[in-house]
């Protein structure tokens, strides 16, 4: 899709993130599929999501432009979220309409730098560029390396961001007044209410993945909370 189209598409929307990882009850692109179904049901206007395969299983389900990422560990870098070429290729075979990139300036495997990447999908495909950080310092390197939005995924999964339970607002403030592109809050936006704070503090669009699409976790939650509490049962 044309960068300005998906600009517009998702500005002041809800895109939602359907993963589920191998050891996740719903790991598998048909129901990935179904879920992405349900959240455009409910008025999602894209979806991130992981792998090639659920990727293609969702556009071909949903019709929703996809937000790509390819999540995998490599033993010498603490990098997965897209983490070098090879996962960058299985975006564009996917023909995901935005790559997703880990932004921080943590080293990647095999020594490939953020630059290297973003020329090679620039070469290679038309899919926009999102570059997920965890402060501020790396979103402005990120847009100065010519990413096309920027998203706040990694706040608080690196050791050196904010290690907090709430969506990390000042970092989508500072984001969105110092860099010149989209900011996507992204990261542990749990209500409605966060969701139009994280706009209030200048967010483009906003990214919902567990709050929607972890049934696993949010059983645990209301199981956990109800634990702490004497229940008086008549
Ligand atoms: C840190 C990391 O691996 N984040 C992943 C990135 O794609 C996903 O597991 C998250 O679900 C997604 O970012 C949405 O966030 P939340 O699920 O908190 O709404």
């Amino acid at each position: 899709m044309e960068k300005q189209k998906f600009l517009d598409l998702i500005k002041g929307q809800l895109i939602v993130s359907c993963q589920a990882l191998e050891d996740e009850p719903l790991h598998g692109s048909s129901y990935m599929a179904k879920m992405s179904l349900a959240a455009k049901m409910g008025g999602a206007v894209a979806i991130r999501a992981n792998g090639k395969e659920d990727i293609i299983a969702i556009r071909n389900a949903t019709g929703l432009p996809t937000i790509g990422i390819v999540k995998r560990d490599y033993p010498d870098s603490d990098i997965f979220i897209t983490p070098t070429l090879k996962e960058v290729s299985e975006l564009i075979e996917a023909g995901t309409d935005v790559i997703t990139l880990d932004a921080t300036l943590r080293e990647r495997p095999g020594g490939t730098s953020f630059q290297e990447m973003v020329c090679f999908i620039r070469e290679n495909c038309s899919s926009l560029i999102m570059a997920d950080v965890s402060t501020i310092e790396e979103g402005i390197a990120a847009v100065a390396e010519g990413c096309d939005l920027i998203s706040t995924t990694l706040s608080g999964y690196t050791p050196y961001s904010p290690q907090i339970d709430e969506p990390d607002f000042d970092l989508i403030k500072k984001l969105a007044s110092r860099c010149h592109v989209p900011v996507i809050a992204e990261g542990r936006i749990s209500t409605p209410d966060e969701a139009i704070e994280a706009f209030k503090n200048g967010a483009h669009s906003v990214v919902v993945g567990t709050a929607i699409t972890r049934p696993q976790v949010l059983t645990k939650r209301f199981v956990e909370k109800m634990k702490r509490v004497e229940i008086k049962s008549s």
